[in-house]
């Protein structure tokens, strides 16, 4: 057997152009585009690339980009002062605060100080537990892609069994949430499991989000299995993912590459999640 591809890109591609034409219509309703506004502190080769990614993915989709790139030496202080102006300020309807952040930063004091309604990366507590309530806020982007993702193969997720691999605040609890509201029954192993490969053995779904180059083999797959890898790991081998590719597109049913699969979602979420803040705060309809 060999799965098939899912491809990201394309997704992404037709969510981008989808929020792109919405965009279009609530600035003619309302005179005025969304605004992202990322903030980068630091100069992480990696980052600087990230954000310039998602500020071109920002214009493309007609929104407006606020870039404030910050010294490596940047004080608690100054970025907190920063992320309050940027609260206040009307034409800002999405913060981002790209992470890593140095260390002599406190990142959650940083999180926490973001305006909840203006979170569009998801990652503020408020936001997080409007998640495990089911209530309206902001889903982390990589997530909400990998949902987007897997509800493409599985229209009816309702009883799969899926094992999320990793237990992070940004990818692996809220991915829990999302396919636990998706009534699916959820597993999350992690680095104290005893039996990871017994789990993910069982499991129509595998979501990878450990940070381990290749960690998932081929054998620990289901045959016929949804593959969903969240991995980005740089390697002399080049950019691969959590899990072997090679040998579990052997065996999964459906599978997402490393490059082109997640992460050209997690951009285009976070377009859509500006386009539905900026529709929020002005009381329109999000459409999508
Ligand atoms: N506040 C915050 N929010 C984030 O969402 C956030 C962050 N900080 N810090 C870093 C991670 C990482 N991240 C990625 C986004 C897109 C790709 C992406 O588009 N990857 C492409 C290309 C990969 C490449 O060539 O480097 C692909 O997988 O095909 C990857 C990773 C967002 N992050
Ligand atoms: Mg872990």
């Amino acid at each position: 057997m060999t799965a098939t591809i899912i491809d990201g890109k394309a997704h992404a591609l037709a969510l981008r152009t989808r929020v792109a034409a919405q965009v279009a219509t609530f600035r003619a309703a309302t005179g005025r585009a969304p605004g992202l506004a990322v903030v980068l502190v630091g100069e992480d080769p990696a980052s600087a690339v990230y954000v310039r990614n998602k500020g071109k993915a920002t214009r493309d989709a007609g929104m407006e980009s606020f870039e404030h790139r910050l010294p490596a030496d940047t004080t608690s202080d100054v970025l907190l002062a920063l992320v309050a102006r940027l609260n206040a300020d009307p034409a800002v309807d999405g913060i981002l605060v790209q992470l890593p952040l140095p260390a002599h930063i406190d990142a959650q004091a940083v999180l926490l100080a973001i305006d909840p309604d203006k979170d569009v990366d998801g990652f503020h507590p408020v936001n997080a537990g409007r998640l495990a309530i089911g209530a309206e806020g902001f889903v982390p982007c990589t997530p909400l892609g990998c949902l987007m993702l897997l509800q493409d193969v599985h229209p009816h997720l309702a009883g799969l069994e899926a094992v999320v691999v990793g237990r992070s605040n940004i990818v692996g609890k809220p991915m829990a949430q999302l396919l636990l509201q998706q009534s699916c029954t959820v597993t999350i192993v992690h680095s104290r499991t005893r039996d990871v490969f017994g789990h993910t053995r069982q499991a129509d779904i595998v979501v990878a989000a450990v940070g381990i180059p290749q960690f998932i083999r081929g054998d620990w797959i289901k045959p016929g299995a949804t593959v969903i890898d969240v991995g980005i790991n740089r390697t002399d081998a080049g950019l691969v993912g959590d899990v072997d590719f090679a040998a579990a597109a052997q065996v999964a049913g459906a599978i997402t590459p490393v490059p082109g699969g997640v992460g050209p979602m997690t951009i285009a979420c976070l377009i859509r999640n500006t386009y539905v803040s900026a529709c929020r705060r002005d009381g329109v309809e999000a459409r999508l």
